[in-house]
């Protein structure tokens, strides 16, 4: 077996899941490892649409309290205070930056210059390196159109860079790998179609796949694929993206009453027993102490959430319109 696949086989499971009656509050302590070798937090706190004015404090409060563990992306414009929060943190002594697993990804507009996002988000976060960079989508799009980051057509469609594929963008990210500024490489919101189109040209196999994922959306056919080959999935939108819409789900809302915790708790612990690192995103001080806390969900609790999907049908919350085939079954006609 590939070596790199092996470590992850045996590490993939936290030790909180391992050790049932140690997994009790808070699960920062938590973590799977990448087929890097490298571990990595299994809840880390979202960071998109955290405003700027929010986001510094967020951070710095998450620390605080026990994240080890930040997602964060260039595109998402607040990076400058994500980099704040954690250096204030650093200075008052309550992490180091080793300490702390750092997440960034590259925009669609920058697929042809990959080094060039990476350095201006180490600006922006003031590191000299991350533990983990994702290609955000596999959709390049025009870098030289009419916005930085969302170029459009003057019929308003997506202005994409069609003549550059996302497995030219992955020779890239090998690259950054190899000059050691990333300790890990990824992708995001890629379906089984893409993966099949990339792993057979990728010399580095991805670290994870971050996807939306909560029991309306469980992309069981993709988390299947990636666990084969041993790459991690991120769940993105595990509350069912702004405004939590998953938290007045009647299924959810039962497995929490059994087990005397928020819908929040039960949304991170489906994810964290699917074997999943989850990315919950709050500005609010008590809901990112109340994001970090899990508890152990049996059989029956999961296929009580599985079955919000059956009854009710898959919901994606997260569908930017780009205008192309992402290869999702869900989206299939
Ligand atoms: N790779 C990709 O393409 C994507 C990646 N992501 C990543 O995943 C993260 C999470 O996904 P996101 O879409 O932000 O959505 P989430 O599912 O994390 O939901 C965030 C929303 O839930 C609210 N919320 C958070 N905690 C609680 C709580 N305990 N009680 C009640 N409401 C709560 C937040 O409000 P408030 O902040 O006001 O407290 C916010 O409105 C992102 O921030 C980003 O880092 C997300 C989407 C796409
Ligand atoms: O990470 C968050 C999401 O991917 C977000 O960056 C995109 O959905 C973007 O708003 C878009 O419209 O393409």
């Amino acid at each position: 077996m590939n070596p790199q696949l092996a470590n992850f086989m045996l590490a993939r499971t936290p030790e909180s899941i391992k050790h049932p009656e140690q997994h009790t509050k808070m699960s920062a302590a938590a973590s799977f490892t990448l087929n890097t070798g490298a571990k990595i937090p299994a809840v880390g706190l979202g960071t998109w649409q955290s405003d700027p004015g929010q986001v510094k404090d967020a951070v710095l409060h998450a620390l605080k309290n026990g994240y080890r563990h930040i997602d964060a992306a260039f595109v998402y414009g607040n990076e400058n205070e994500v980099g704040q929060g954690l250096r204030e943190a650093i200075s008052a002594g309550i992490v180091k930056r080793e300490e702390v697993f750092i997440t960034s990804k590259v925009w669609n507009t920058f697929h042809r210059k990959v080094a060039d996002c990476l350095d201006q988000t180490l600006k922006n976060l003031d590191l000299d390196y991350l533990d983990l960079y994702l290609v955000h989508w596999p959709v390049p799009m025009n870098g030289n159109g009419d916005h930085p980051l969302f170029p459009k057509h003057p019929d308003g469609s997506r202005d994409l860079d069609t003549e550059w594929s996302h497995v030219q963008t992955w020779k890239e990210m090998e690259k950054l790998y190899k000059g050691g500024k990333v300790k890990a490489i990824g992708v995001s919101n890629y379906s089984v179609k893409f993966l099949e189109e990339l792993l057979p040209q990728a010399d580095v196999i991805p670290a994870t796949n971050q996807i939306e994922n909560h029991p309306l959306l469980p992309q069981q056919e993709v988390a299947d694929y990636c666990k084969e080959k041993g790459i991690l999935i991120e769940a993105y939108s595990p509350l069912g993206s702004t405004g939590s819409p998953l938290f007045k789900q009647e299924g959810v809302l039962e497995v929490a009453k059994k087990h005397n915790v928020g819908p929040g708790t039960v949304l991170i612990s489906y994810q964290v027993n699917k074997g999943h690192v989850v990315l919950p995103k709050s500005v609010t001080p008590a809901r990112i102490n109340e994001n970090l806390k899990t508890v152990s969900l049996d059989a029956e609790d999961m296929a009580a959430l599985e079955e919000l999907h059956k009854k009710l049908g898959f919901t994606r919350f997260v569908d930017p319109p780009f205008g192309v085939d992402l290869g999702w079954p869900d989206k299939k006609q």
